[in-house]
């Protein structure tokens, strides 16, 4: 037994030979053809594992040499991370810190600018829409450092975390799913959920009420993705809440763990995010089973389940009240978690928006109301034409989008390829490709000199069109928000509060949609006031202070 240990070290790092005469020493064995023909077998084993090593080690400087390389000739700082003189993306932890660093750099070195995120991880932003247009036909996947972080939460499956090749099938079967048969049921569930909310807990009768924007619009949000994705059903899950208050505090630790390229297994605060996540995918699993159980199809369950629905949204809207948490859950299978929780976030973000721009800008509100009030009167029912038609609110909501962008940046990545952008300017297969999205959202080149002010009208009014289109082949079956309208609104390409090309938002109509008939719903039974002082609001509409404090008055 000994024998057979020492000779099996010996031999990893020998030739046949060199093995032979190494463990000639050895307390002899006896030697039978099996003996012979095992201590074969090892030796190949070792080479060829030897081997794969080595080639796979070779091949993985080569492209970190030719990442060094091809980085070094991109405008931007030197890659002072070596001499760790520059911690600049260190210190820049929150995403408006690193908005403003890229804004810095690109205002030094022009549209296209590298900043090296560690010794061989290189970061190049791309500020320049025409420019983009080419990012967004060239390079498709996830950025693999993003695609770890959310592998722990929604799986290998998701949308979210594939390359393209991996993602594209199933893009275009939940995207075709999302924008046919739910896109449909979204609009009976977002009225009902409207409907619901603003009548129950006394919001109708005891005069104005202060509100939470953020908290209410997620209460909103949730509820009407989840109705809109799973039925009724998912309204009488039972542990909702434990849903939703573990999907809010990994989605808040996320942006901190998605920094390491291997999973920090050492961290104990780690440890704890990582359970987290299995417990949301858990939940998420659980979530699926249940909403299939007791989606409510026939017409008198739907009754059934819309008094359910009702006495969950009662108890929602206490919640509210109380200001004790942020409400309801959804149902998700785990594929469709990171829908779930991105959708419902980020329509609750631009739903704040709305509202708040809307309390802000009274004479906005008052256009909108106008036009909600002529297509659709205070007692006809809400149809789907109704809202097609109105179009201002769809300007107005998606000019909140463009004002106050919820995803910060757009990221993209090329794993195999590298991506010739422009003449001389080559990106590197495994660099991270980013776009700033407030930047870009607020630059006057796209937008006019009054690109820092909230104004629906630009999506009515002819702009400044880019060469071509932003949304590409695959991208087909998708419509575009701004054309969800019946009269379709200005198309800028430098809107990109929803991604473009192979990998942008297949729910931005959905969201569009749902935002809109929930701003009807309280439009129509409420007049919005703002409740918080000037310097409150400028840090606002900076996007470094939270949403504002509303007051719901009863019209
Ligand atoms: C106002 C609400 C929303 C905003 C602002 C938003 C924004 C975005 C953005 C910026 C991206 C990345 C696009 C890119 O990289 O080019 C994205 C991707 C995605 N969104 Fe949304 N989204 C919203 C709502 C939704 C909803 C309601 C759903 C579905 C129910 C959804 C499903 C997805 C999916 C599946 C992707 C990944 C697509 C892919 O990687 O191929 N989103 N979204």
């Amino acid at each position: 037994m000994a024998a057979w240990k020492r000779e099996s070290v010996v031999s990893v790092f020998a030739t046949n030979e060199s093995a032979a005469i190494g463990v000639c020493d050895v307390t002899p064995v006896h030697e039978t053809p099996l003996w012979r023909y095992v201590k074969h077998e090892q030796n190949t084993l070792a080479w060829v594992s030897l081997i794969v090593v080595t080639f796979l080690l070779s091949r993985r400087l080569c492209s970190v040499l030719r990442l060094l390389i091809l980085g070094y000739r991109l405008p931007g700082p030197r890659a002072r991370a070596f001499d760790g003189r520059s911690q600049c993306l260190s210190k820049a932890q929150t995403p408006q810190m690193l908005q403003e660093l890229l804004a810095r750099l690109h205002q030094e070195h022009g549209p296209l600018v590298k900043v090296w995120t560690g010794p061989a991880q290189l970061l190049v932003s791309v500020k320049d829409v025409d420019i983009l247009q080419h990012v967004f036909e060239r390079a498709h996947d996830r950025v693999p450092v993003l695609r770890m972080a959310l592998q722990l939460l929604y799986g290998r499956r998701s949308l979210f975390t594939s390359n393209y090749s991996k993602a594209s099938q199933s893009r275009m079967m939940v995207a075709k799913e999302i924008n046919g048969l739910v896109l449909r049921q979204a609009h009976i569930s977002s009225i009902e959920v409207a409907e619901k909310m603003t009548q129950l807990g006394g919001l109708s009768k005891n005069g104005c009420h202060d509100l939470d924007c953020m908290t209410f619009s997620k209460l909103m949000a949730f509820a009407a993705l989840g109705t809109s994705l799973y039925g009724d059903g998912y309204m009488i899950w039972p542990v909702a809440r434990e849903f939703e208050r573990v999907m809010m505090e990994v989605m808040e630790a996320l942006p901190i763990w998605m920094r390491y390229s291997v999973p920090p297994l050492w961290n104990a605060k780690f440890v704890v995010f990582w359970k987290q996540c299995l417990r949301l995918r858990d939940l998420a699993r659980e979530l699926a089973a249940h909403g299939n159980q007791t989606s409510i199809q026939e017409s008198e369950d739907r009754v059934e389940g819309l008094n359910i629905l009702g006495k969950l949204l009662e108890e929602f809207v206490s919640v509210l009240f109380s200001r004790m948490g942020m409400g309801s859950s959804t149902v998700a299978e785990p594929g469709a978690a990171g829908m779930m929780s991105h959708g419902s976030l980020n329509t609750a973000g631009v739903l704040c928006n709305v509202l708040a721009q809307l309390a802000r800008h009274p004479h906005i509100q008052t256009k909108v109301h106008n036009e909600i009030s002529t297509i659709s009167g205070f007692d006809k029912s809400l149809t789907e034409t109704d809202v097609q038609k109105m179009i201002y609110l769809n300007a107005t909501v998606l000019e909140a989008a463009r004002l106050l962008p919820t995803v910060p940046f757009l990221q993209r990545c090329s794993d195999e390829h590298d991506i010739a952008l422009l003449p001389g300017v080559v990106i590197p297969a495994g660099a991270i490709l980013t776009a700033p999205i407030q930047l870009i959202q607020r630059d006057t080149v796209y937008w006019g000199d009054d690109a820092a002010i909230f104004n629906p009208d630009r999506f009515l009014k002819p702009r400044r069109i880019a060469s071509g289109e932003l949304a590409s082949e695959q991208n087909q079956n998708i419509p575009h928000p701004c054309n969800f309208t019946k009269e379709p609104l200005q198309l800028n390409p430098a809107f990109l509060v929803f991604g473009a090309g192979s990998r942008s938002c297949i729910g931005s109509s959905l969201a569009v949609k749902q935002i809109s008939i929930l701003v009807t719903v309280i439009l129509k039974r409420f007049e919005l006031k703002e409740n918080f002082d000037s310097s409150d609001a400028k840090a606002y509409e900076n996007m470094s202070r939270s949403p504002p404090r509303l007051t719901l008055s009863p019209r």
